[in-house]
């Protein structure tokens, strides 16, 4: 756990809140559901929120859990992606860094997203591996036919996907940190404006939304889909009919 002792008291109020919707509040609340869905185990993965010009991000290398609000940092919206010691951080709790997913979040951030979670769930890492062969700018992942394709947008402002639409989710490959996907996150989304998610491969899932309530309802859609997408390849059924 991050040791309350350790914290700072440079502008402790921004993330002190009875409101339990409060971004300081709710991310490590998010993050001990996603440490029980597998998405943020062994310190891997988190979350990060935008509210007005203030965005919140987690610690990095702790076990995201067992977090506390006083263990949050805070940036000033906008803010500059790089060099990242140019970033306008207005709370920095002592002896702790902030998450290596910063600019990757910060990117979600500038395409207009209220929250962006990236989670490690072995569900969306298999099916990376499904479709490694695929390798390079073009790999994507696809699927169809699937009611729950239902809970991803088609694209800001469209509505969602209708059931017989084809959901594809570009896949990026992993690079050795995690700082360094920042241009191939950049590049998947300007090639596929309309998504919502991107793949690393052998590394797992970045997924943004217009809110938090978005964010977590389309990451859970995505992985019940990549869930069912593995089963359906070891029974021999194809993704898209
Ligand atoms: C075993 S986790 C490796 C780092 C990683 O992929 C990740 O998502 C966690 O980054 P953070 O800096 O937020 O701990
Ligand atoms: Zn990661």
């Amino acid at each position: 756990m991050c040791p309350a002792d350790q914290v700072a008291t440079n502008n402790d109020h921004l993330v002190q809140s009875e409101d339990p919707e409060h971004p300081a509040n709710l991310i490590p609340e998010l993050c001990r559901k996603f440490y029980n869905w597998g998405w943020v185990t062994g310190t891997g993965g988190g979350t990060s929120i935008r509210q007005g010009d203030h965005i919140f991000i987690a610690p990095s290398g702790v076990q995201k859990e067992l977090m506390q609000p006083n263990n949050i940092f805070v940036l000033q919206w906008p803010t500059p992606k790089y060099p990242a010691s140019d970033r306008n951080y207005i709370r920095k709790p002592l002896k702790l860094n902030p998450s290596a997913c910063t600019p990757l979040f910060l990117t979600a951030f500038e395409q207009g997203a209220g929250c962006c979670i990236h989670t490690h769930s072995q569900w969306a890492v298999l099916v990376t591996l499904l479709v490694e062969r695929e390798k390079g700018p073009d790999a994507c992942f696809e699927i169809s036919n699937i009611e729950q394709i239902k809970g991803i947008p088609r694209g800001k402002g469209k509505g969602m996907l209708g059931f017989f639409d084809t959901l594809k989710i570009p896949i990026i490959e992993n690079t050795a940190f995690e700082e360094d996907l920042t241009s191939g996150l950049e590049a998947a989304m300007n090639k596929y404006p309309d998504t919502y998610a991107v793949l690393v491969r052998r590394h797992g899932i970045y997924v943004w939304g217009d809110n938090t309530a978005k964010a977590k309802t389309q990451c859970e859609s995505l992985d019940y889909i990549f869930q069912l997408a593995v089963e359906m390849h070891k029974l021999g059924l194809p993704w898209v009919k």
